[in-house]
């Protein structure tokens, strides 16, 4: 990474906190949260930063920074995913963690929040390299980990692999009961991972978008979307949409922007990205340069399924979509948000769109804690039934206050949080 761009990433994400903490504070104050609570969520319960030496492939020892940040545990055990990226930082995990038990408190989870991760680009490594680096990270986190303490699960730049190796290590090093491997969530089918859990953000995204859709009396069928991402979010988001008979005529990734009026195959392109690893390539013909035009898509549906921080006071204006859908955590700042709402572009919250993958990971959990195993029909009927819930609760309070759908879903999780410590009693 060059320095500027490192600089870059240090700001957005220094951004991404303060974003998450300034709608933090104006909402708390909005419900009058009570000030003993106000003051513990206002800052994470633990901020764990770990080193660790991993052996390369050349035989030479690198030295590596990973971070896990637990921010509450007052609903259940902390929850969260593992971040591998270069840009991950202190702040970048803080703002997420706190993400994390707000978006557990409104689905109405038994689950805190966290999040964690390790500073390096995996892309840049081999898979035994990788393997390493998971597993070393894993032993360092020891006993800061475990099934009914703290559960990881996937996150940008990990996947179900990485998972495994987590689960592996942990259970090599302290597993006594067949439940340890409830230890992190989001692992293969294979290794105890429920079915379901790898499509559960994008698709929980879209079920949000449909039942948006059928509230402006919008039939899916013929309806056109943008989408920017095509990670394990966006690709789910992609296929799920196709399905309903929406048509993906905008893409972007790290590697290319393609615009295709006529439609692009989701299906083919999420093979295609399989193979490749982004979406250059897929349709060269299609290809554009200027990522100004991905923004000013007129579509009915734009996905955000990438990272924070990418819709910002630069592009806020060009954006013409019919709704904005932030599968990504953060990816409006607050600056960008009061210019979309401004503009009537209404946007379904990370904290609501995106609760589909910790909704399954609980699952995933209850699954492992009691030997059981879900079908596919069962995990994803319980996933809609708890994400509608959600999102109509999210929307009675947005019409019935007059505020936005980000600003009714603080309101339903400060809320729940709120009454759960003052029940218990928090400052003897
Ligand atoms: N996985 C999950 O279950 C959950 C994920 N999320 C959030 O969703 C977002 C995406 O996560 P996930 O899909 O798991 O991650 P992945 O690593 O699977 O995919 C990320 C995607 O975003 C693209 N991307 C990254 N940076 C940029 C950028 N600056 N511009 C354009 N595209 C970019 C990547 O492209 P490329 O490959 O070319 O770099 C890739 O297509 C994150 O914000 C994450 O926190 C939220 C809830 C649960
Ligand atoms: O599945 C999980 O436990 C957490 C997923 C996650 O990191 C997120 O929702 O941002």
């Amino acid at each position: 990474m060059s320095v500027e761009s490192s600089i870059a990433a240090t700001e957005s994400n220094k951004k991404l906190y303060e974003g998450v903490c300034e709608r933090f504070e104006q909402m708390a104050s909005y419900v009058n949260l009570d000030g003993k609570v106000h003051a513990i969520l206002s800052q994470p319960k633990a901020e764990l930063m770990i080193h660790f030496p991993v052996k390369m492939d050349d035989g030479n020892y690198r030295l590596f920074k990973g971070y896990r940040i637990q921010h509450n545990n007052l609903l259940g055990p902390y929850k969260g995913g593992m971040r591998f990226s270069p840009e991950v930082s202190l702040d970048e995990v803080k703002g997420l963690a706190m993400l994390m038990t707000l978006k557990c408190a409104l689905a109405k989870l038994p689950l805190g929040g966290a999040k964690g991760g390790i500073k390096y680009n995996p892309n840049d490594h081999s898979p035994e390299e990788n393997q390493r680096i998971t597993r070393r990270f894993t032993v360092a986190l020891g006993h800061n980990i475990g099934p009914s303490y703290d559960i990881p699960a996937p996150d940008m730049g990990t996947n179900a692999q990485n998972m495994d190796w987590m689960m592996d290590t942990y259970h090599n090093l302290y597993g006594r009961k067949i439940e340890d491997k409830a230890v992190v969530t989001g692992k293969s089918v294979a290794c105890g991972g429920s079915v379901g859990r790898a499509s559960a953000t994008g698709y929980g995204a879209v079920y949000c978008l449909e039942e948006w859709a059928k509230g402006e009396n919008l039939p899916m069928k013929g309806t056109t979307f943008a989408i920017q991402g095509f990670g394990n979010v966006g690709s789910h988001a992609a296929l799920k949409l196709e399905e309903l008979g929406a048509a993906l005529v905008a893409v972007n990734d790290h590697t290319a922007t393609l615009i295709c009026p006529g439609g692009i195959s989701a299906k083919e392109l999420a093979s295609h990205v399989r193979q490749h690893g982004g979406i250059k390539g897929f349709m060269p013909e299609c290809e554009v340069d200027d990522l100004s035009r991905f923004w000013s898509q007129e579509v009915e549906f734009m996905v955000l399924a990438a990272m924070e921080n990418v819709v910002t006071q630069l592009n806020a204006d060009l954006i013409r979509a019919g709704l904005l859908v932030e599968g990504a955590n953060g990816p409006i700042t607050t600056e960008a948000e009061a210019v979309l709402l401004d503009k009537g572009i209404p946007i379904i919250p990370d904290i609501l769109a995106n609760m589909g993958g910790v909704i399954v990971s609980y699952f995933e959990w209850v699954q492992n804690r009691n030997s059981e195993y879900w079908s596919a029909e069962t995990v994803d009927a319980k996933l809609r039934e708890k994400l509608i819930a959600a999102y109509r609760q999210v929307v009675a309070v947005a019409q019935e206050q007059a505020i936005s759908l980000r600003q009714a879903a603080y309101v339903e999780s400060l809320k729940h949080l709120e009454e759960v410590y003052l029940k218990r009693g928090v400052w003897p």
